[in-house]
């Protein structure tokens, strides 16, 4: 939690000096306060003037305001400090987030990722509201208060100092019992949201199979837990107000109790200080009660927060697994070529090679094709061109330069990736296609990706919105708009991950042509299952279990490579081959 801190920033730390006096003030009216309660007991019992009454009452009732308006005071600055402190944090932990590569990703998982940014900094910020207020407030209530009491009667201070330890044992039996059920029920409400979301999603998938009651059972299941946990929590939690209450009566009761003693037996002219005093007294004590009631919510509430932040803190401070590089560009004018030597690459926490001595060149404009069966390892090798995971062995260079040379952005600005599942942000067509990259020609990409037609039956034609995930676009109509995106940043190299699965044979031959000559000079490598995609390839991979089984034009490959024998056999009766 304290690693936090250090997203304070300067203004916020004057914001703190300021609420620190605001509770030293709340705290000052506060206990000045059963003073003047003392002192106009003594001026009603000596029948004094009613001026001199009102005026000590009128010094009570500022004494009141006083407190309010610094106790709000002291609100709004805890209010900005937590504010500003996750506001910072979310900043950070967003910006570490884009820093990541899918393998740190994968490592925390997405869901948690999401948690993290979430919840866990909601925790961080109710914590420093509620501790500023109380981690100042408890410690100089609680000195304050004993220095005020300590001088009145030792008997009076024995109750006082018998009831603290006794709310300290209650309130934190009371919180520890409750703390395990709320990380608990944390879980359980993760949970709940899981299938929540499933739910939602798989909307189609669950009525056109009749598994309502079967997601109807599981909600149920995790709903009746989560029920079940939250009520004994809140149950237990509910007790703490009563206990606190009940010491607190039986605190004023005792002190009356001795206060009445002690008058009795006291000389006449004692008894009334002795009134006073106890009529005060009892105000300091319950203030007393009060402070350690605060001290000890906030110290076993600590642990909680403590787990939100080493949270987020493992995020902030993760070590990256992929070391930006520092050159812009590469020293020799080759654009657009990249090869393959010798790669090697395993997942992380896995034991067996994705992919392994994978050696290939594609040439400036060229068109290199990769094919292979579900699994063969097509998606890991175009993932490493732009470096979502580096290779474990060999190396692969870009315009002539290894990769790991680069500096992030200006590898990317050389790539245009589409991956196998389009991603579509919420917007409009032209914010989706123009992505990263201000100024594009959203027209003619679209022209390239075959959309042209599709956006001129729209009303706002390109301007037309477009749901989150592409909600209001087909599948095929999502694939070409993820196209257009790739094409309208002009790349060097274009790479297309099973990308025009979901277009109909004659746009997938369409848009092919269109890419042969508007993006002529543009290096395109293309992952597909089709024949018919890639038979006009310059060279076609075909991989097998990660590794290189054969390697030329489809002429070749059909003479030499069994593997691709085999596809192209399997799609050669249909009709597929013949649109080719
Ligand atoms: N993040 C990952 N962690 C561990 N193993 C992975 C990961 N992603 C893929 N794999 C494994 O790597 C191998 C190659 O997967 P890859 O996605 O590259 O196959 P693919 O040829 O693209 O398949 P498909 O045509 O079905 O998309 C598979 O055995 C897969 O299980």
């Amino acid at each position: 939690m304290i690693k936090l801190l250090r997203y304070l920033e300067k203004r916020e730390y004057l914001y703190i000096i300021a609420c620190l006096g605001a509770i030293i003030l709340q705290v000052w009216f506060d206990l000045k306060l059963p003073d003047y309660m003392s002192e106009i007991t003594t001026l009603v019992q000596l029948e004094s003037d009613i001026q001199r009454i009102v005026i000590a009452g009128m010094k009570m009732l500022l004494c009141g305001m006083g407190s309010f308006v610094s106790a709000a005071l002291t609100a709004w600055f805890a209010a900005r400090i937590s504010s500003d402190l996750s506001a910072n944090v979310r900043l950070k932990l967003f910006e570490k987030v884009q820093s990541f590569s899918l393998t740190e990703i994968n490592g925390f998982t997405v869901p948690s990722l999401i948690t993290r940014s979430t919840n866990d900094i909601a925790q961080i910020q109710s914590f420093t509201v509620m501790g500023l207020q109380m981690l100042f407030k408890a410690p100089i209530m609680a000195v304050w208060a004993i220095v005020k009491i300590l001088d009145k009667s030792w008997q009076w201070s024995v109750v006082t100092g018998i009831a603290v330890v006794f709310i300290i044992i209650a309130v934190g039996v009371l919180i520890l019992l409750t703390i395990p059920r709320f990380q608990f029920i944390q879980e359980l409400t993760d949970d709940l949201n899981r299938v929540a979301r499933e739910n939602l999603t798989g909307l189609e998938v669950i009525r056109s199979y009749n598994a309502e009651n079967s997601q109807e059972e599981k909600f149920d299941d995790i709903n009746r837990k989560l029920t079940r946990h939250s009520l004994f929590a809140n149950r237990i939690l509910g007790m703490q107000l009563p206990v606190i209450t009940m010491t607190m009566n039986f605190l004023a009761l005792t002190v009356y109790v001795i206060g009445a003693m002690m008058i009795q037996s006291a000389a006449s002219t004692d008894k009334l200080p002795l009134f006073s005093d106890m009529v005060a007294f009892s105000a300091y004590a319950a203030q007393l009660l009060l402070a350690f009631v605060l001290l000890i919510t906030i110290f076993l509430l600590l642990p909680v927060t403590q787990v939100s932040a080493k949270r987020i803190n493992a995020v902030i401070e993760k070590e990256l697994s992929l070391q930006n590089g520092t050159e812009k560009e590469a020293p020799i004018d080759k654009k657009g070529k990249v090869e393959f030597i010798n790669v090697d690459f395993c997942y992380p926490g896995t034991e067996k090679n994705a992919l392994e001595n994978i050696s290939f060149k594609a040439e400036k404009g060229e068109t290199v094709a990769i094919i292979g069966a579900t699994g063969a390892g097509k998606t890991t090798l175009v993932n490493l061109i732009p470096r979502f995971f580096d290779v474990t062995g060999g190396k692969i260079l870009v315009d002539g330069m290894d990769v790991k040379k680069y500096d992030a952005n200006s590898l990317t600005e050389k790539i245009g990736y589409v991956l196998q599942k389009a991603m579509i942000f919420e917007g409009t067509l032209r914010s989706n296609i123009s992505f990263g990259k201000e100024g594009a020609d959203v027209e003619k990409a679209a022209g390239i990706a075959q959309l042209t037609d599709f956006i001129e039956t729209l009303e706002d034609k390109a301007d037309s919105y477009v749901a989150q995930s592409g909600g209001n676009l087909s599948g095929g109509q999502k694939q070409r708009v993820a196209i257009a995106r790739a094409v309208a940043r002009k790349p060097e190299i274009l790479i297309f991950d099973d990308s025009f699965s979901a277009l109909d044979y004659k746009t997938d031959r369409k848009l092919r042509a269109m890419l042969e000559t508007e993006m002529a000079d543009t290096t395109k490598i293309i992952v597909a299952q089709r024949i018919s995609t890639i038979r006009k390839a310059n060279r076609i991979i075909a991989l097998e279990n990660g590794r290189i089984a054969g390697c030329g034009t489809h002429d070749e490959l059909m003479k030499s490579c069994e593997v691709y024998q085999e596809f192209a056999h399997s799609q050669l009766s249909q009709e597929e081959l013949a649109y080719a």
